[in-house]
C-alpha cells in the first residue's frame, strides 16, 4: 500500500496519526505545501484518499481537482467539512470516527455545565491571583436538579442525558422527530425547549437546517438565568447574537467548546466570568484521539484491501 497517495487536508496535529499513515501510505500534508494549487494540479492523478478533520475536509472544489479520489476518511465524527452530496454523486466513499469519542464529548459537556454554574474557572483565577486572602469567593448556582434541554438526541446527546440524569437533572430534548421508547420530554421546537429548560445543550450535527439553530429568539427564550452549552459546531449559534446577549446580561451564561471562526473567539467574551471558553477539545484526550486515528487508518486499509469499511457514511 506504500505506493498509494493519501492527502492530509487538515493540519498534521496528531503525530500518532501521521506516523500510522506514513507507515502504510505515501502521505502528503497539504498544510506544509507552499503552493497548494500547483501541488494539487501536479498530484491530481495520484491522490486516491483524503484525510481531513473538523477544521478541513474535502469540499466540492477539492474533490473536483482530484479525479482519482476514492475515499475521504475523516478524523472527526462531524462531516460538515465534506461535500457528502458530491462524494455520493462521484462514488467516493466517506468514513468518520463515531462512538469512540462519545464519552469524551459528553464528559466535556457536563464539565462545561459545572464550570459555568459553579464558576470553576473564575474561582481558580480567584485563588491564583491571591484574592482569596482578601475574602471568600461569592456564592454560585447549584447544578444538580437543573433541567437540561438537549438539541439532538443522537449518540452524544444520549450520553449527555445519561450523565445529567446522574445529577438528578430532568431531561428534555428537541430533534427532527420524537424518539420512540425514550422517556425524556420532547419539545417540537427549539424555542419551546429553551423556554422550558435551565441549561440548553447543542449536540446535533451541523447541516444547513441546524445552522444558527441558536438565534435571538432561542436565546431570549432561554433568558437571563439560562445557560447555553455548545459542544457541536460554532455555526450552530448566531455568534453575534450570543455575544450581545451575554454582554447585555440577557443570557445567564455559556460554556463553549466551538466557535464560528476558530481559532478566533470574540474578545468581548474574554472579560465575562459567566462564560467558559475551550479551544475545541471535545474529543481531545490521548486515548480517544488514538482510537480515532486507528479508525481513520483502519478505514483506509479496509478500502484499499477491498474489505468492508469499519465506519462507513457514504
Ligand atoms: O469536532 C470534532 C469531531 O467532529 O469529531
Amino acid at each position: 500500500m506504500e505506493s498509494i497517495s493519501v492527502l492530509m487536508t487538515c493540519p498534521p496535529v496528531h503525530p500518532y496519526l501521521v506516523e500510522a499513515l506514513e507507515k502504510r501510505f505515501t502521505l502528503h500534508k497539504l498544510d506544509s505545501v507552499p503552493d497548494k494549487p500547483q501541488f494539487l494540479s501536479s498530484h491530481r492523478d495520484s491522490i486516491r484518499a483524503v484525510v481531513g478533520n473538523a477544521a478541513a475536509g474535502a469540499d466540492a472544489e477539492l474533490i473536483d481537482q482530484l479525479p482519482k479520489l476514492e475515499i475521504v476518511s475523516s478524523y472527526s465524527v462531524g462531516l460538515d467539512k465534506i461535500d457528502l452530496a458530491k462524494c455520493k454523486e462521484k462514488g467516493i466513499r466517506v468514513t468518520n470516527t463515531p462512538d469512540v469519542l462519545t464519552d469524551d464529548v459528553a464528559d466535556l459537556a457536563l464539565g462545561l455545565m459545572l464550570a459555568v454554574l459553579r464558576r470553576l474557572c473564575e474561582s481558580d483565577r480567584y485563588v491564583r491571583s491571591g484574592l482569596w486572602k482578601k475574602g471568600d469567593y461569592k456564592l454560585t448556582t447549584k447544578f444538580s436538579g437543573k433541567t437540561v434541554g438537549i438539541i439532538g438526541l443522537g449518540r452524544i446527546g444520549m450520553a449527555i442525558a445519561q450523565r445529567a440524569e446522574a445529577f438528578s437533572c430532568p431531561i428534555s430534548y428537541f430533534s427532527r422527530s420524537q424518539k420512540p421508547g425514550i422517556n425524556y420530554k420532547y419539545h417540537p421546537s427549539v424555542v419551546d425547549l429553551a423556554a422550558n429548560c435551565d441549561i440548553l445543550v447543542v449536540a446535533c450535527a451541523l447541516t444547513p437546517e441546524t445552522r444558527h439553530i441558536i438565534n435571538r429568539e432561542v436565546i431570549d427564550a432561554l433568558g437571563p438565568k439560562g445557560v447555553l452549552i455548545n459542544i457541536g459546531r460554532g455555526p450552530h449559534v448566531d455568534e453575534a447574537e450570543l455575544v450581545s446577549a451575554l454582554v447585555e446580561g440577557r443570557l445567564g451564561g455559556a460554556g463553549l467548546d466551538v466557535f464560528q471562526d476558530e481559532p478566533n473567539v470574540p474578545e468581548e467574551l474574554f472579560k465575562l466570568e459567566n462564560v467558559v471558553l475551550l479551544p475545541h477539545v471535545g474529543s481531545g484526550t490521548v486515548e480517544t484521539r488514538q482510537a480515532m486515528a486507528d479508525l481513520v487508518v483502519g478505514n483506509l486499509e479496509a478500502h484499499f484491501l477491498n474489505k468492508p469499511l469499519l465506519t462507513p457514511v457514504v
